[in-house]
Parts: C-alpha cells; structure tokens; sequence
C-alpha cells in the first residue's frame, strides 16, 4: 500500500514511530470481517467464532462470504458491517434512558449504523435516516427496509434543511463524511483520494454539518459524533469547537481496557474520545465522541427548558408553526386513504401485528402505515425535508386490487397468519431473489403467498398454479448471473 508521504508524516509525528510501524503492518493485513445480526429476526445463528466485545449482536466470522448469494442476508437476518463502527452502541447504550426518543441519523447512507441504532433505541422511538445523496437515500431506504422495523422516517435532504426543526431530536448521529484514512486497507480509492487539503475540506464541512444541525437538537439531548478517520483536525479540534461555540459536554463512556481503545491525541486535552486503530483492536479505524446539549442553550439563554431527552411528543413546534400537541391532525399531501373503502383498509389492517397504534396513509397507489403517535413529528419533517419513505409501506394497487406491499412481508409489523407461508429451498430462494419464475409444490396455496427460507420470510410471489408470478422489487433483485459452485454463506446456524 502506497500511502501519501504527507499522510505519513503527520500520523507518524501523532503516534510516534512504533505505533505508526504498527498500524502500517496492520493496513497491510487482510481486514476482519464481521456481521451484525437483527435482533428482531433471531434465526438460530451459531457462529462458533468470536463476538465483537462491544457490540451485543455483532460476530466476526472467519473469510469473507458470498453474502449476496445467502438469501439471509437480503431477508435482513443480518448486516455485514466492520467491527468498530458497532461501538455506536456504547453511546445509547449509556446515555439514551428508557423513554422513547426521536433520533436523527443524518448521514446515514448505506444504513450501517442507521440498522443498528434503531434496534436499540427503546421501544416507540422514531429514527429519522437521512442522506444527502439522492441514489444512496434509495440503498439507504433499502436496507432499512429489510431490517424490518416500521417505525422509521428515511429523507434525503441536506443538514441545512433541517435547521427549522428547533429542538426537534433527543439523539444526532453525525457519521460525517471525512478523509476516510481509516478506511486505507478496505478501500483504495481512499488511499488515493487523501491529501491534506482534503483533510482541511473535510474538517471545514463537518463543521458547516453541525452548526446546521445543532439547533434541531433538544437542550440536553445527544449529540453522536463520528469519523472513520485518525487525524485529531477531523475528530478532536472538532469535537473540541463544538464544546468551545456551543457549550457542549463531552460525555465519557465506559469501555473496557481490553478493547484497547485509544483516547484525545491533541496536546493539553483530557477531554474523552474514542478512537479504533487497527493495529490495536479487530476492525478498521473509527472515531467517536458523544457530547450533550447544553439545558439552558448558550446561543440562546432564553430557551425553553422543559424538554428533557425522551419526551418525544412534547417538542416544541417547528419555528412559525403552531405546537405539537398530542392529536394534531398531520398536514401536507398524501395523508388520507380516499381510494380505499372501509372493507379494503379492514383488510389492510388484518395484515398489521397491531393495527391500532398505525395510520393509514395513502400516497398515489401505496398505502402505508405509520405509528400515530409520532403523525404531528412526520407533518412537521414534510415541511422541511424531502421524505422518501415514512413508516411501512403495507399495500400496492395493481388494477382494482390491493396487493400486499414486499416491505410489508419482511417487516416485523407483519401479522404472522396475515398469508399462507411456503417453505423453499435454497434454490428457489436464490431463484426468486433473482426475480426468475418460481414454481411452488401443487399442495402450495393459491393467491398471495408469503415465501420463507429457513422460516424467514423472503416476499410475496402469487400463485397461479402453474407457476407463481414473482413479486419481488426489480430493482433489488441480484443481477449477477454468476452463481458460485459452492457459494459460501453464513450456513452455520440451526433452528
Ligand atoms: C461515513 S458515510 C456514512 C456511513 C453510514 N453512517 C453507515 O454507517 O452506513 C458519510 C455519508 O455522508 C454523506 N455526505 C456527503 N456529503 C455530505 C454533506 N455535505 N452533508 C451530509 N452528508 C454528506 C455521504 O454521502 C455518506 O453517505
């Protein structure tokens, strides 16, 4: 790995001589690789390898695998995601409480970390995902949709439109796009990408990312920050002018001294930081700080008080608007369900696990369903920011019809006796993932039927007999044609 001399220089002179032979050696090691299992889709997963120290439902396996032949994988049973990115947990783990809170993952695209927060938020919470780039906020929305959990807002907006929501989020996640030197040994585009005018790009935008963002957060909510970079300009030097412009307390967290994590390189600072190197823990480089929210806000000493972390339909209203209170009827296009009737949105509400705490919304030919609690946060998130998906999408019209929606069929909200359930085979699984025609056994029910591999839910196909037309989203099929003889997938589980 040819890394840049100035790149070099400066990482030598912040970790001294040994540590930076160190952490050269280990660039040039092969990389760990490591999954992250969802909690909401427990399927029997016996790794027999070891599990990653911080994260409760993250393991390292043993080789790469071909995940995109394992149809787990794209049922959401599992995220592959490098090791020390999962130390996000620590930070909720620690500080989030147990009320339900509304949370902003601002830079959230492909979902890494959007996946893994929303599964650890306490229940009733509300995930905002966004990302800037609008073909990513589709991956993103992707994948947040295998994950399965319905109560998720995904945008695509700049940090900038955000900044009307005043006092909106208990928790911000900024995983702000950086210099990436901690992504050398995944990924050569970053090696030859990096340069120290880069760095200095970087650090200018991150802090143009949080000043925007910084008035959407509670006073004393949380902020999150993150890089995947080592240098102290992109991490420390901003974490320490987020305390110095807006009083923020950097929050420590406790970590276990075998995690070997490395904390504030810059000269005469105590303040906590935590900082993966690869050299000293099993993943590729990471940097997190958590901070909080001054109660009373220094840039505005007058500010409201009373909306403490967790009280999340008691935020105050979006500048201008009127406030928030508990049964405001939402506003903005899309908000009812004028194409269905009574009967249909009763057949709807049988698909639901719990139909009651959802509302119906009909954009165009799709119904979704949103959790009624947080209606007044959705309408207040359509005046600001582009959202391209709210909640779970349970239907689609085909025709007259109403046919159920794919999200709906990985979703956790999904009733389990809602369809008829037929078990496939590897090869039908593969098959149908690939949105080929599937042929079911003739004992297999007529009409919508809910696939399962190794009880998983896959999707919807319709079954017409003879053969069964595939409902499968076309643009998430996988295109390789190529199947590996022998594919290698995470088979080491039992139910
Ligand atoms: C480090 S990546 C996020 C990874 C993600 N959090 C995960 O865990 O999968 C940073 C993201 O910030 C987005 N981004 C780039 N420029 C941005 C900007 N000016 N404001 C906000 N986000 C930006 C990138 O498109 C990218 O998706």
């Amino acid at each position: 790995m040819e890394l840049p001399a100035s790149f070099i220089d400066y990482t030598r002179a912040l970790l001294g001589d040994e540590e930076y032979t160190e952490l050269v050696t280990a660039l040039e090691s092969e990389q760990p690789v490591s999954i992250r299992l969802n909690p909401l889709k427990p399927f029997g997963f016996q790794s027999g390898e070891s599990a990653v120290p911080w994260c409760t439902s993250g393991f390292y396996l043993k080789e790469r695998l071909t995940f995109t032949f394992d149809p787990l994988f794209h049922a959401g049973c599992y995220y592959v995601q490098e090791a020390s990115s999962m130390f996000v947990e620590q930070a909720l783990r620690q500080y989030a409480g147990e009320e339900p809170a509304v949370m902003l993952d601002l830079c959230a695209a492909p979902g890494g970390k959007s996946t893994h927060v929303r599964g650890i938020l306490p229940e009733n919470s509300l995930l905002v995902a966004n990302e800037v780039i609008r073909n990513r906020s589709q991956i993103l929305a992707e994948n947040l949709t295998k994950w399965g959990h319905p109560d998720v807002v995904v945008t695509n907006s700049d940090p900038s439109d955000f900044t009307p929501l005043e006092e909106f989020f208990d928790v911000i996640l900024t995983d702000v796009p950086c210099s990436g030197e901690g992504m050398f040994r995944k990924d050569p585009v970053a090696v030859s990408e990096w340069s120290s005018e880069n760095v200095e790009i970087c650090r200018q935008r991150q802090r143009r990312i949080i000043s925007d963002i910084w008035p959407c957060l509670k006073p004393g909510g949380l902020l999150i920050y993150s890089t995947c970079t080592y240098n102290t300009k992109e991490n420390e030097e901003n974490v320490r002018w987020i305390k110095d412009e807006f009083g923020a307390e950097v929050l420590p967290l406790d970590v276990a001294e075998d995690w070997n994590i490395t904390g504030n390189l810059l000269q005469g600072e105590r303040f906590p930081v935590y900082r993966f190197l690869p050299h000293k823990t099993k993943g590729e480089g990471f940097f997190l700080a958590v901070l909080r929210k001054p109660r009373a806000s220094v840039r505005k000493p007058g500010a409201e008080q009373a909306f403490a972390l967790g009280k999340a339909s008691e935020t105050p209203a979006v500048r201008g608007e009127k406030p928030r209170g508990k049964g405001r009827k939402p506003q903005g296009k899309g908000m009812k369900t004028p194409g269905l009737s009574k009967e249909q949105l009763s057949v709807l509400a049988e698909w639901l696990l719990a139909p009651d705490i959802y509302e119906f919304i009909q954009k165009g030919g799709s119904v979704s369903a949103f959790p009624k609690r947080y209606l007044p946060e959705l309408s207040a998130l359509q005046s600001s920011v582009r959202i391209v998906q709210a909640g779970l999408e349970i239907a689609g019209q085909k025709g007259k019809d109403w046919i159920p929606a794919h999200a709906l069929a990985v979703s956790h909200a999904l009733a389990p006796d809602a369809f008829p359930r037929e078990e496939i085979s590897y090869e039908q699984a593969v098959a149908y993932l690939r949105k080929e025609a599937v042929t079911l056994s003739d004992a297999a029910p007529r009409g919508v039927v809910l696939l399962t591999y190794k009880n998983m839910p896959l999707g919807f196909v319709k079954n017409i007999g003879n053969r069964a037309n595939n409902l499968y989203p076309q643009e998430w099929r996988i295109r390789s044609g190529h199947l590996p003889e022998k594919p290698k997938i995470v088979i080491s589980y039992e139910l």
